[in-house]
């Protein structure tokens, strides 16, 4: 392919933004391979499932579904000959702001950006959002998620972690006043639990085979030495240190199954010892990177878990518990477009006010997976020494902590020779999602 410059560094050169421009580089796999298998899939899933959406959509639909499946197909063929990215068509509320968007970025980077040549998050953010344009575009499928099968599915191959981190979390939820030392430690083994959880990814560069070990509290045990940066005592710190009753919590939510049924129970964890009064989910308003929840993946997880009893009976009583948090406003579901942009979270503050000052309210705020972890550093090919506060470039909200499972070529704040070290062990360590964070700032 002749996409790439040969005058460039054939490996991602020191603070440069990840691009496929680098040859040797996961953005260059990830766009030369990984994105046009995306696309074929989502149009082998239209081709397969007709039928059914005809059924669901009405007969017009099936003229729609041929144009839809058309404009995946110029998509594909776009990304694979290195067009220019073009401005969005549709009528959706963030489409200024990609526009936007693309007019600063053909500003810096002196031509109109290029799969082969913008920055990975760009590209990655862009294949999404033109998928769906395409639906917006349509007149009967609007809305259609076409990761939506996929993700119920997911949901249901990990029922066994499910059942047992389930019976675990009601169980705990029965016993009050705990000595601070056993509050922190039922805590920390969440936060952990709620990390691991974003190794379930349907993007995942290896595949999304589930772990070995089903039992999400064994699993963490395992996985012990594999938490290459743990700050999670200044988790605990900050929530134990702070004034009783007006406790937020701010969860920018990845994917959806097994990995939002976690984080449910991190906060369920975080209510029942009195260390959240408030917790906002922040969720996908478009299908995002394959997995990542939506309003509709949230509320159909509690659906399944109150349909659950033959499984266990901790299910239903789980999902009445969350619909009444839902109802009382103790927990909300909010969607803000911010989060389907291509931004990095340095650019929050001038591009979306409101939402920075939003976050400005929380006691903490947790960002989980590798997405919100490349957002948060900007993209960029930091030195592995280089300090996570330095790598916000500015974005300090409020309190932050990141919980990543490592599955895309950037890390900051390691010790040095810590990456060499681990380099030595495993070589895919920064893609495999084996190794993970728990990276906090409180600047
Ligand atoms: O944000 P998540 O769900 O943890 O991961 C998203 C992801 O699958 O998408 C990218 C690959 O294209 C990688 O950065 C990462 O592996
Ligand atoms: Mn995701």
């Amino acid at each position: 392919m002749p996409f790439h410059d040969d005058s460039i560094d054939t490996v991602t050169p020191e603070n440069a933004l990840l691009s496929a421009k680098f040859r040797r580089s996961f953005a260059y796999r990830t766009v030369q391979d990984r994105l046009p298998v995306t696309i074929t899939r989502v149009i082998d899933h239209l081709v397969r499932d007709k039928d059914h959406i005809v059924k669901t959509f009405g007969e017009y639909t099936r003229e729609e579904l041929k144009e839809v499946i058309g404009s995946f197909s110029k998509l594909k063929n776009e990304l694979q000959t290195n067009k220019p990215f073009t401005m969005l068509t549709s009528d959706g509320p963030d489409v200024t702001s990609w526009n936007t968007y693309y007019e600063e970025e053909t500003e810096r980077e002196g031509e109109e950006p290029r799969w082969f040549s913008t920055s990975l998050l760009y590209a990655e953010c862009y294949v999404y959002r033109r998928i769906h344009e395409a639906f917006e575009l349509s007149t009967s499928m609007k809305t259609f998620d076409p990761f939506c099968a996929q993700k119920k599915e997911s949901f249901l191959r990990s029922l066994a972690s499910v059942v047992l981190l389930g019976d675990y979390v009601q169980q705990q939820s029965q016993m009050r006043n705990l000595p601070q030392l056993e509050m922190k430690k039922e805590l920390l083994q969440l936060v952990k639990v709620s990390l691991w959880g974003n190794q379930h990814d349907l993007s995942r560069p290896t595949g999304c085979e589930l772990p070995e070990e089903p039992n999400p509290l064994e699993h963490i045990d395992h996985l012990h030495e594999h938490i290459l940066i743990d700050d999670s005592e200044c988790i605990w710190s900050t929530l134990s240190a702070a004034e009783k009753g007006n406790i937020i919590i701010d969860i920018v939510s990845d994917n959806a199954g097994y990995e939002i049924f976690a984080d449910l129970c991190l906060a369920d964890v975080l209510c029942t010892l009195s260390l959240a009064d408030k917790v906002r989910f922040h969720v996908k308003a478009l299908p995002w990177f394959i997995s990542d929840t939506t309003k509709y993946d949230f509320c159909w997880l509690l659906q399944m878990l109150a349909e659950l009893s033959e499984k266990s009976s901790s299910l239903p009583a789980l999902a009445t518990k969350w619909e009444q948090y839902l109802q009382s406003g103790r927990w909300t579901v909010e969607a803000e477009d911010f989060w389907t942009l291509p931004h990095p979270y340095s650019r929050m503050k001038a591009t979306d006010h409101n939402l920075y000052i939003k976050l400005s309210e929380a006691t903490l705020v947790i960002f989980k997976g590798d997405l919100n972890y490349r957002k948060l550093v900007g993209e960029t090919n930091w030195l592995p020494t280089e300090s996570f506060a330095n790598a916000l470039r500015g974005f300090h909200p409020a309190p932050l902590v990141a919980l990543r499972t490592i599955k895309a070529d950037l890390i900051c704040g390691l010790q040095p020779g810590q990456a060499e070290m681990i380099s030595s062990k495993s070589h895919d360590w920064m893609t495999s999602g084996n190794y993970a964070v728990i990276q906090f700032d409180g600047e």
